[in-house]
This record gives C-alpha cells, structure tokens and sequence, in this order.
C-alpha cells in the first residue's frame, strides 16, 4: 500500500518532522534524503540525552528484536552525529509498512541532536550503500518497502512555515503546478545526485557551472552551492556581506531578493523564490539576515536542501533512479 505523512517545519524551516510508527510507538522523525540510517531516540540513551524527547522503548514492542553483534556510527556534514546498537522492528510510515526494518538505537547522541527536542531520530532516503551498520549492512525504508509500493517511488512536498507532506507510493499531481520533468540520477555516491552546471540569478543571463554536480537533500536546512553561484547571487543584492563571525552571507532584512535558478540534470531549470532565500535573522532587532543560499567549496558536491524544496516538488524514484520536479502547487 500507499504511505504518507506529514512534514511539519520547525520553527524557522530548520528541519521538517513526520510520526514514524516503531513497533506501535509514534514518534517524530527528520525524513532525510542524504543519509540512509534509520535511528530513533531510545530508552538505551543516558537520561540526560533522553530529556524532553520521544524516547522509542525495545522492551514494550512486541515485535522488535535486538540484531545480535550489530552497531552503527553516523557523522554528517554539519559535524553531527550519532551511534548505538541495532535491532529490527515493524515501520510504519503512514499506512506504508516494513516488517522488518532495521531500528538503529542510538547510545551516543551529539549535542545539537540533544538540544532539539522536537526531532527523536532519522529516517535515511538516500541509497543503502551509505548504511553504518556493521557488520552487516542493512537497508533503507524505502528500499524495503519499493516492493511492495504500487509505484516505487517517494514524494517530497515541503513548504516554508506550513505543514506539507511525504508520500511513499503514489505521486500526488494536485501538489505541483504543470507536469514533472524527470532527471537520471548518478547513484554511485549513494545521494540522489545529479548534474547541475546552469544557473541564473533573477532575470540575468544564464551562467555555466562546468562539471556541476548536486544532491537531492531534504536533511539539509540550507543550499549550500558553488561559490561561484554565490558570488554572482549576491553581487545582486545590496549590503551583502561575506560575515565571518555569524559563519555565512549576511543582507540587511529588508533587501530584496531575485530568485535562483538552477539547472537539474540539464532538463529543467528549478526556480528558487528569493523570499525563501532570506533564511532567518541574526540579530534580536532583526535588522540583518543569514542568506538560504550559503557557499560550498569550488568544484565540490553542491547540496540542495529545504531551502530549494519550499519551491519545488521533488519526487524520487528508486526504480530507475530519476528525480522528478515542478513547482509547488
Ligand atoms: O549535516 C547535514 C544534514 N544533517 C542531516 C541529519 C541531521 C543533521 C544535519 N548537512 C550538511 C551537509 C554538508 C555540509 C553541512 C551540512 O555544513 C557544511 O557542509
């Protein structure tokens, strides 16, 4: 069957949580298309960690049984991270159902996984072959469930400051505007990947990033691009600066921002409304703001996160490994 669920943005569009149903228990997790480990906040963790959140609990389900001898150890770009033990239970997402989904519990936590108490745990979309389990390792949600789903695909329809959704099984076409246009995606990495070597900003002049590539990521709040895109953004905007101290490209909060185009896979140009580009503020008077749009290194892997899915639907497709986009309805 069909699976879907909400995604409700934390405040600020940080990160989008959606009730996951572990052995019976519901708890709210960050679905992210960049990473594929499935781990929840557990009554293993010490209770300082524990505080505040959903904690899933092995001994009450019924149905979970511990993976003799297996563990796990995630890091993520961010320096976040966590690690812990293994063990296999029923998944729920929606009404989409795996029975025997490896549950990753976590022992270790990093700090800001901690301090966000609305967020209990991942769910990891990108492809298996990222998995942290040892030493055997085990596969994605969506890779256990493409089977039995009536078309084995996944739906990512986030928005900014309201509540969207995730789909597993069905493409939803009253969520976007016109038809999708599908892109290959490169696997190889394990990230739903694809070539992006186009941009423009506003109404100027496409400009070409050669050799571009990007990844799909709903894990990641921001966009984090070539500087050359960043660059050539914000030459656009008045008061832009490069702030050392705040970490980032910061404009005065009333600037007005051009939109973003980028190229996907070289068949569509995903539009980026500039409104979703003024991330959030950093002082108390809200005077200056922290762009959406933040750079990466030259000729690195550009990651394409919340802020490009306030303006695009995304849907994944792990049957022959396209991404499919139009604009949010
Ligand atoms: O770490 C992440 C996403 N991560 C997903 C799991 C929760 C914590 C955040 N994204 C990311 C990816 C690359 C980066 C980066 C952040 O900062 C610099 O480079």
């Amino acid at each position: 069957g069909t699976g879907v669920v909400t995604a409700t943005p934390e405040q600020g569009d940080v990160e989008y949580l959606s009730p996951v149903t572990i052995g019976g228990q519901t708890i709210n997790m960050d679905f992210d298309s960049g990473s594929s480990d499935l781990w929840v906040f557990n009554t293993e963790l010490a209770a300082g960690s524990q505080a505040g959140h959903s904690n899933f609990n092995p001994e009450t389900s019924t149905t979970f049984q511990l993976l003799q001898g297996a563990s796990f150890e995630i890091s993520y770009g961010d320096g976040s991270g966590a690690a812990g033990n293994v063990g296999t239970d029923t998944v729920n997402i929606g009404g989409a159902t795996v029975t025997n989904q490896a549950v990753e519990l976590a022992t270790a936590v990093s700090s800001s996984f901690v301090q966000d108490t609305q967020s209990n745990g991942l769910v990891g979309l990108a492809f298996s072959k990222l998995n942290t389990i040892k030493p055997v390792q085990q596969k994605t949600f969506f890779d256990n469930a493409i089977a039995t789903l009536p078309i084995p695909v996944f739906t990512a329809d986030l928005r900014h400051a309201a509540v969207g959704a995730y789909e597993f099984g069905n493409i939803d076409s009253t969520k976007f505007n016109g038809s999708l246009s599908w892109t290959d995606v490169n696997a190889t990495s394990g990230f739903w990947q694809f070539s992006s070597q186009q941009f423009a900003v506003g109404t100027g002049p496409t400009m070409n990033l050669a050799g571009g590539q990007a990844i799909a990521d709903t894990g990641t709040t921001l966009m984090i691009a070539d500087p050359s895109i960043v660059n050539a953004y914000y030459s656009q905007v008045q008061g832009a600066v490069n702030n050392e101290t705040v970490g980032g490209v910061t404009f005065p909060c009333a600037a007005q921002l051009p939109d973003l185009a980028v190229d996907i896979g070289g068949n569509y140009m995903a539009t980026v409304r500039g409104d979703d580009i003024n991330f959030s503020p950093v002082d108390a008077a809200g005077t200056t703001c922290f762009g959406g749009l933040q750079a990466g290194t030259a000729g690195g892997l550009q990651i394409y996160g919340d802020i490009m899915f306030k303006s695009q639907f995304v849907a994944f497709n792990g049957g022959n490994n396209s991404i499919g986009m139009a604009p949010h309805q």
